[in-house]
């Protein structure tokens, strides 16, 4: 199946000289959640900003279900989705006219149905006839999603959708993204919440000073780039690493209490029953241990810090 979402070649300088984008590549499959992660600044808003046609690229060529976003703007823009950073509602309008008016914008027939629907997955059937302005900051940005649902996108852009957002909401909005999915719409993130990423995300791409660094199925990164942590709890703490045990990559912790080893994931021989046996002959015991898997937060700053 072709993807979704296939952008090819783009630059994007600003009139301030800036390069935003360096010649960025990617495909976006149909149904997967994918992540885009980079630090502020890395170009994240201008390229969905290309791709949802509020910003023109210098050079390159993006696709959407197949149509160009130049030249055929008007097919590509029907079946994207966007919920953008900052929030833009009029705020006289009521909730119900908002998503009445954005639907017909897009040239859909009316279908209050499937609107009522939308507000319902997003708590907002009650606040139907309230007028934007008397809604909550948190209760406005459900507001824009269901806009940005409003007239049944394929491929919904999510830019920075929790910022800001209380924790019930961020579960509500993460379950509504979920079913989202299943139904078949495909989701692109930002998040700054690099752990949402990793709970939601099937796919991960990392984009840094306008350049992809990496794209990844989620499960293949944390595989590829995880580490494990065994942590032993000393019997008696040491006030240094013995030097019997210089050749393993062991760190002190929590005031000589704790021994940390770090090692890959996916090694066959872990070296774990070695340093444990190694650690009995030296009569070093531990009260406790406990192993835990690096996340992807972690990954995610060992991947920028060459770059900077
Ligand atoms: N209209 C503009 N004119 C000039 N430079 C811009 C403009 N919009 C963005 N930039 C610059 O382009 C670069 C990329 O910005 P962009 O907003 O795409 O980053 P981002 O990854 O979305 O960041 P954040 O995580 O902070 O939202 C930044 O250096 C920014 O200052």
């Amino acid at each position: 199946m072709p993807p979704i979402l296939s952008v090819a070649g783009l630059e994007k300088h600003y009139d301030s000289g800036l390069t935003a984008l360096g010649g960025v590549d990617l495909e976006v499959r149909r149904g997967e959640i994918f992540a885009l992660l980079g630090p502020n600044g890395a170009g994240k808003t201008t390229l969905i900003s290309i791709i949802c046609g509020t910003v023109t690229m210098t050079s390159g060529k993006v696709l959407v279900g197949g149509h160009d976003v130049v030249t055929d703007f008007r097919a590509a823009r029907s079946i994207i989705g966007l919920v953008p950073q900052e929030i833009a509602l009029d705020i006289f309008s009521t909730v119900w006219n908002t998503v009445v008016f954005s639907r017909g914008l897009f040239g859909r027939s009316p279908d209050p149905a499937y609107l009522e629907q939308i507000l319902r997955d997003l708590s907002l059937w009650e606040k139907r006839n309230s007028k934007v302005i008397e809604l909550s900051g948190g209760m406005k940005r459900r507001v824009m999603i269901a806009k940005a649902l409003s007239h049944e996108p394929e491929l919904l852009f999510l830019d920075e959708p929790t910022a800001g957002v209380d924790v019930n909401l961020r579960r509500d909005m993460w379950a509504l993204v979920r079913r989202l999915r299943d139904k078949g719409v495909t989701i692109v993130l930002t998040t700054h919440y690099i752990e949402e990423a990793e709970d939601m995300a099937d796919r991960v791409g990392v984009i840094e000073k306008g350049r992809i660094l990496l794209v990844e199925d989620m499960t293949t990164l944390m595989e590829k780039l995880g580490k494990r942590r065994l942590t032993l709890v000393l019997q008696h703490p040491m006030a240094a690493i013995p030097p019997e045990l210089a050749g393993w990559p062991l760190e002190l912790q929590a005031d000589g209490q704790q021994l940390l080893y770090t090692f890959d994931a996916n090694a066959e021989g872990t070296g774990v029953p070695g340093l444990l046996k190694r650690l009995g002959e030296l009569g070093i015991d531990f009260k406790d241990l406990d192993t835990e898997r690096s996340s992807l937060e972690e990954i995610f700053i060992s991947l920028l810090e060459p770059a900077r």
